[in-house]
């Protein structure tokens, strides 16, 4: 009979404050577009670090490197402590039960109901977990982001910021570590946006859930980090805390900041 080999990654329960994750010298490119030349970025567990940048410095693309949904050319990308480029898919798999992504746009099944959505990890990952209980944590999950009992409703039905938190509690069903956020509050309203923000502070107080985030919203990046890292130029240009990245000389990041002023002085008033 098939059976599958033991899976790599050793996980242990996180101390708040450990390297959780460490970006090493990574390079990626698609063909001839460099997207990282010499990427270094280390992760703590329990904070919720938010990548900013322009559009199409690579972001999003840093999130799938880590979870195995691209592969990075070179450099090493650790997890705990683990080598994550000698990991096959089915490693990724497994860390994908630790490590969850919150989509852009939710990226729900429209054929499947609401509840349905939110069972599919769990059926990936725990296939031996008894129905009652798929029923169960569904329940949970659905609750904890704030709409209970909305398991039969379709995801055509929903507004988009419904779908954000339907797509928030599939990614949360199988009691992730780590949530990773690609563009969280893009195309929502600012009363939405402000939900999904709260969202994200409170799965780090109420679970511990470290996150990284992917934004080029300033506003949700000042309000949710406890630290900011900028790509740009293919690299990361500056990593530190909202405070320090207010008052950076770094130009990357003073021009955009800059260029987002008018926005942010709006936040503010
Ligand atoms: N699978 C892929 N194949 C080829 N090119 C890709 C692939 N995924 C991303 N890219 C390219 O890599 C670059 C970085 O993409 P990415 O989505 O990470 O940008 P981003 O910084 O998240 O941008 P945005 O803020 O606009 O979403 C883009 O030029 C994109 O077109």
């Amino acid at each position: 009979m098939f059976s599958r080999p033991p899976p790599r990654l050793r996980f242990q329960p996180l101390k708040a404050g450990e390297e959780l994750i460490r970006f090493e010298h990574v390079r990626k490119a698609f063909g001839s577009k460099h997207i990282y030349d010499d990427v270094m970025l280390s992760v703590y567990a329990g904070e919720t670090l938010t990548v900013i940048g322009g559009s199409g410095t690579g972001k999003s693309v840093l999130l799938k490197c880590l979870i195995g949904l691209l592969r990075h050319d070179s450099g090493r990308i650790f997890f705990q402590g683990q080598d994550l480029t000698e990991f096959g898919e089915e490693d990724f798999i497994h860390l994908r039960r630790h490590v969850a992504m919150v989509f852009q746009g939710a990226a729900l099944f429209d054929s499947l109901s609401v509840g349905e959505n939110i069972a599919y990890p769990l059926h990936e990952h725990f296939p031996d977990m008894k129905p009652a209980q798929v029923r169960e944590r569904v329940a949970e999950k659905l609750a904890l982001v704030g709409l209970p009992g909305i398991e039969n409703m379709r995801p055509a039905d929903l507004s988009g910021g419904m779908r954000k938190r339907v797509g928030l509690a599939r990614a949360i069903a199988t009691n992730p570590e780590v949530i990773l956020w690609d563009e969280p509050t893009t195309g929502l309203d600012p009363v939405t946006t402000e939900t999904i923000d709260q969202m994200i502070r409170s799965m780090q107080k109420q679970l511990g859930c470290t996150s990284i985030v992917v934004t080029h919203d300033m506003v949700s990046a000042f309000s949710v980090s406890d630290r900011i890292a900028m790509l740009a130029n293919r690299r990361i240009v500056q990593v530190g805390t909202t405070e320090e990245i207010r008052r950076s000389k770094v130009p990357e990041v003073r021009a955009f900041l800059d260029a987002r002023g008018q926005e942010l002085g709006r936040a503010a008033s």
